[in-house]
């Protein structure tokens, strides 16, 4: 299991003031933005206490006055006061709102680097679908952090304006309306914790969307092969409809916390308004004091519930941000590691020294004291039986993964002490899936180099023997591919991978051969373009063709993740049962050979 899915799966949350605090640390560089949204937020709840306030003066003043000119002077206040709420408001929004997308930004290129440096293990490990789901969905979620703060903040300034009217206008009555908020604390601590909860749920089921989409889409061709439409179908609904469940949880639980407010603000009203009514028939209280206090009542009760819904907001965004700060800053999940030295042609010698590499957590190792050398210009082949540890062997090279015993040097250091982008750049690969991104035939081949020039992007593909078909596409070299090169013949696509590993120019080449049939024709001129590309340099090659092992300068067979034996195809014809057995099978489908027997140990035949 994963160790992002072990985490969901834990009950216990990381608290939320260290998480908010978390949160907040991305809004620092925006502090002057910040600091002009908080003084119009400050413009706003004054002058929600000034349309409290002024509404006394309005009815005693000017309309139980009969007064013009005192009812003219209200007037112009009211409109002073509704626009100054009115820019405030704006002022504070689009700056919040600002800040909130640049730190979305900010966090989602934070994952997406830390990701992307990640090891390959890592990315066997996790669900592609859920990292992006973490990327595209859990940061969006945290925007909404500091906004809700601030909300909070601004709706806490605006209560305590409102609560020094109501106790300058009456202080008796004030403290009956005030006796009920520590009620409507409960709803907003409680509900707060249902929905935090739920919305870690929800972002959870979101990213199991994302991980079946990915996964039914990229393939389609095997769910269309085998008519499954329909049983994917209903997969995705019962994926789909428990994601639906937990959102409708959501909605009871948002949605009944403002009725409960609603309750609870009755309560407090209704108290007022019996308390308030037997003063005004006292004679202690003119009806328009009792009106003025009632507003001021009112308008307090909107700040709590927009305290209740700010904390609401908060909740779902620690809930986005325990997924996302959970690699972020996660100590399992480290990049990887780089050596210090850069490493420079020319290349002389790779040197396996009884390295032994087991996938994470396979009791059996898939490489086993390997030993072995190539020097430059050689060209070697590797055949045997599938499982043999053929990619594992040529993985390593590049540090795809890192074994756990023994050394792999490049002349004469440790391919650690390189830096990765030194020791990858020397290293070209071509691989059997030829992947190809959705950009143009000519940003395909110049994929990983910087200012390449025309002429050598066509250098390349002729050598690769891919310059006439690309020719003929509709836009030449400017032909986008498609995802994964879906627009190309197999044969084309391998040319391609080709010519971009010829563009690379590196001294060392790692070349595990198509297994896929290509018809007579696409074949020889795929054979021909990987002679054109093997020309000059140090070649590793996992083989499946005859032409290959038969111009190896060695071929190394490997069973159980071991080098059994190493010679050229004459001698381990006679001396290897497995590489005869390989042979019959592989490479020359006319003669039957032997069962295998042992093979003589390695290194005594070369
Ligand atoms: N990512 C991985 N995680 C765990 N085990 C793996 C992984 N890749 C390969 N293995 C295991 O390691 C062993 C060697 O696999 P490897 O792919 O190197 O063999 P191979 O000789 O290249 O096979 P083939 O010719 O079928 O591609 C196999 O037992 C395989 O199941």
């Amino acid at each position: 299991m994963s160790d992002l899915v072990k985490y969901d799966r834990k009950s216990d949350h990381i608290k939320s003031i260290p998480l908010l605090k978390r949160c907040l640390s991305y809004f620092k560089p925006y502090k002057g933005k910040i600091a002009i949204a908080v003084a119009a937020m400050l413009v706003v709840a004054a002058a929600e206490g000034g349309t409290a306030y002024i509404v006394q003066p309005a009815f005693d003043d000017g309309l139980n006055a009969k007064d013009m000119q005192a009812m003219m002077l209200i007037v112009l206040a009211m409109v002073g006061i509704f626009t100054a709420k009115a820019v405030g408001r704006y002022v504070q929004n689009f700056l919040m709102r600002y800040c909130a997308l640049k730190v979305l930004e900010q966090l989602r290129n934070e994952m997406y680097d830390k990701m992307i440096f990640l090891p390959m293990k890592f990315f066997e490990r996790e669900k592609v679908g859920d990292l992006m789901s973490r990327i595209i969905q859990d940061v969006v979620l945290i925007r909404s952090s500091l906004p809700a703060v601030v909300m909070m903040i601004r709706e806490g300034f605006t209560m305590a304006a409102l609560i020094g009217v109501v106790f300058y206008q009456d202080w008796y009555l004030a403290i009956w309306a005030v006796l009920v908020l520590p009620i409507a604390g409960f709803p907003i601590i409680f509900f707060g914790k249902k929905l935090r909860k739920l919305g870690r749920k929800n972002q959870v089921k979101l990213a199991d969307i994302s991980i079946f989409l990915q996964e039914v889409f990229s393939g389609i061709r095997v769910v269309k092969a085998f008519h499954t439409e329909k049983r994917e179908g209903e997969n995705f609904r019962r994926e789909n409809g428990r994601l639906v469940k937990i959102a409708v949880k959501e909605v009871i639980y948002s949605e009944l916390s403002s009725p409960v407010m609603d309750i609870v603000g009755a309560i407090g009203a209704g108290m007022v308004l019996l308390a308030g009514g037997m003063r005004v028939a006292e004679g202690a209280m003119t009806v328009g004091e009792l009106l003025s206090f009632l507003t001021a009542l009112g308008l307090l009760y909107a700040p709590v519930k927009k305290l209740n819904s700010a904390n609401l907001d908060v909740q779902r965004a620690l809930a986005g941000a325990e997924r996302v700060f959970e690699i972020l800053d996660s100590q399992k999940i480290v990049v990887e590691k780089d050596g210090t030295i850069p490493f420079t042609p020319p290349f002389n010698q790779l040197e396996f020294r009884d390295v032994t590499f087991a996938y994470e957590g396979c009791p059996t190792p898939a490489l086993n004291n390997v030993n072995f050398t190539v020097r430059a210009g050689e060209r070697v082949a590797i055949v045997g039986p599938s499982g043999a540890g053929k990619s594992t062997f040529v993985n390593l090279i590049p540090r795809f993964y890192e074994q756990q015993q023994g050394q792999i040097l490049v002349n004469g250091r440790d391919i650690r002490e390189y830096t990765l982008a030194t020791l990858r750049r020397n290293i070209a690969m071509v691989s059997q899936d030829a992947f190809l991104f959705n950009l143009s035939v000519r940003d395909n081949i110049a994929y990983g180099q910087t200012d390449v020039q025309d002429d050598a992007v066509h250098a390349a593909a002729r050598a690769a023997f891919a310059h006439d078909f690309i020719l003929s596409l509709p836009e030449g070299y400017e032909s986008v591919v498609g995802e994964r090169g879906t627009k190309l013949s197999g044969g084309q696509k391998q040319r391609l991978t080709i010519a971009r590993a010829i563009l690379k120019n590196a001294p060392l080449l790692i070349l595990d051969e198509a297994t896929s049939a290509l018809d007579s024709e696409s074949e020889r001129i795929v054979q021909q373009a990987l002679e054109n590309l093997m020309q000059q340099r140090t070649s590793i090659v996992i083989a499946h063709r005859l032409s290959t092992v038969l111009s190896a300068d060695r071929i190394l067979v490997m069973d159980g993740g071991s080098i059994v034996s190493q010679g050229r195809h004459e001698q381990l014809l006679g001396t290897c049962p497995l590489y005869s057995k390989l042979y019959d099978m592989q490479f020359n489908t006319d003669s039957k050979g032997d069962e295998p027997k042992t093979c003589p140990a390695p290194g005594g035949m070369v």
